[in-house]
C-alpha cells in the first residue's frame, strides 16, 4: 500500500469581512477539512468557482492568515513550524500558480526566476545553483539559450514550464498546482499536462492539483475530493468517482461536463439556483437549497463524510 504523504486535518481558514455599517465578520472559506494525499500520487480538489479550492491550497502552502487545524507533511504540522524549522520545511511544498503571465516577476530574467527559490530557502550550494537552473531548464523542455530572456519574451505554456521549473528548483515532494493549465489553450494544456505527469513518474512527485475543469481532472488524478462552500461533500478514487458518483453535487457536476457525459450517457442536469450567502451558512448539508433529493433531515444537521466503500466517503444521507 503507497504511504501517505500529506494529511490535512481538521483545515479551517477564515477571512475578515466588513459587513453593512462598518462590522466585521469571519467568512470561513474552508471549514473543517480533511484529506489525505498518498505519496507519489495526484489528489485533485474540484468545485464551482467560490467552492474555496484555491483557499485550501494557500491553506495547506501556509500562504494565508488565519488559519487552524493540521497540515502533516512527512510527519510534521507544517502549520506549526517557526523559524529554521519552517523555512526548510516551505523547500517540500512547492506551488504552481494559475496565470503564467501575472506569477513571474517580469524584471527577472528566466535564470534568477528559476534560481530565487533555491536563494531564498538555501536549498543547494552557491557553486551548484547555475547548473541546477540549466538542468531543470532542460527538465521541462526550455532551451539553455532562453535564461537569458525575460517573461514577455516566452508564449503562455512556456511561461508555464518557467513556473514549474522554479516549482522543481527546491526539490519538492509536494507540488500544488493551482489551475495549472487553465489560463492556456487546449493544445498547449495538454502538453503542459504530460510534461506534468512525466515529472511526476521520473522524480516521485505528489500533486495537489486544483481545478473546476473535470476533464483535466480525469486525465490527472488518482483521488478526488468536490467541494462546495469550503467542505468535501465527496471523496473517492477516480474510477469511483467518475463511475459511480454518490453526492448529487459531485453527479450534476459530472453532468455538465460534454465528453464525460458522452462516456457515461448521463442526462445532463443543471444545479438550480446559486449557493447560499457563505456569510451565513445553513445549519444542515450546505448544498440542501439546491438538491433534487432533499428532505427535512438534511436541513437539521450537517451530514459528515462517512464512508460508503473502499477508499470513497460521501456526505450525504440520501447518497445512494
Ligand atoms: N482574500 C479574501 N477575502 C475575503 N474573502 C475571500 C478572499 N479570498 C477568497 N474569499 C472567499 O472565499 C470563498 C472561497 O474562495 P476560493 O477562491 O478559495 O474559491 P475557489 O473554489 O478557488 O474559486 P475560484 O475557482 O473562482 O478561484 C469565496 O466565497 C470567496 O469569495
Amino acid at each position: 500500500m503507497t504511504a501517505t504523504l500529506l494529511n490535512v486535518e481538521n483545515l479551517s481558514v477564515r477571512f475578515p469581512v466588513k459587513r453593512r455599517w462598518g462590522q466585521s465578520t469571519w467568512l470561513y472559506a474552508v471549514d473543517d477539512v480533511s484529506f489525505e494525499v498518498k505519496r507519489g500520487e495526484t489528489l485533485s480538489i474540484v468545485g464551482e468557482s467560490g467552492s474555496g479550492k484555491t483557499t485550501a491550497a494557500l491553506g495547506v502552502a501556509r500562504l494565508v492568515p488565519n488559519s487552524a487545524g493540521h497540515v502533516v507533511l512527512g510527519g510534521e504540522d507544517f502549520l506549526k513550524l517557526e523559524g529554521e524549522d519552517l523555512r526548510r520545511a516551505r523547500a517540500k511544498i512547492q506551488m504552481i500558480f494559475q496565470d503564467p503571465y501575472s506569477s513571474l516577476n517580469p524584471r527577472l530574467r528566466a535564470e534568477a526566476i528559476v534560481r530565487e527559490p533555491m536563494d531564498s530557502i538555501g536549498t543547494a550550494p552557491v557553486e551548484d545553483r547555475p547548473a541546477r537552473v540549466a538542468e531543470l531548464f532542460e527538465q521541462v523542455g526550455l532551451r539553455p539559450e532562453q535564461m537569458k530572456l525575460f517573461p514577455h519574451q516566452f508564449s503562455g505554456g512556456q511561461r508555464q514550464r518557467i513556473g514549474i521549473a522554479r516549482a522543481l528548483s527546491t526539490n519538492p515532494e509536494l507540488i500544488i498546482c493551482d489551475e495549472a493549465v487553465s489560463a492556456l489553450d487546449v493544445a498547449v494544456q495538454a502538453q503542459i499536462l504530460n510534461l506534468l505527469r512525466r515529472l511526476q513518474r521520473d522524480l516521485g512527485l505528489t500533486y495537489l492539483f486544483i481545478s473546476h475543469d473535470l476533464g483535466v481532472v480525469q486525465h490527472m488524478s488518482d483521488h478526488i475530493a468536490v467541494m462546495y462552500m469550503g467542505k468535501i461533500v465527496e471523496y473517492a478514487d477516480r474510477l469511483s468517482l467518475f463511475n459511480d458518483p454518490k453526492h448529487p453535487y459531485t453527479k450534476a457536476l459530472l453532468s455538465a461536463v460534454p465528453s464525460v457525459d458522452r462516456a457515461r450517457k448521463v442526462e445532463r442536469m443543471l444545479i438550480p439556483g446559486d449557493p447560499p450567502d457563505p456569510l451565513n451558512p445553513p445549519k444542515g448539508c450546505r448544498f440542501a437549497s439546491r438538491c433534487p433529493l432533499v428532505e427535512d433531515a438534511c436541513r437539521a444537521a450537517q451530514p459528515p463524510l462517512d464512508p460508503v466503500g473502499n477508499d470513497h466517503r460521501v456526505a450525504c444521507i440520501k447518497a445512494s
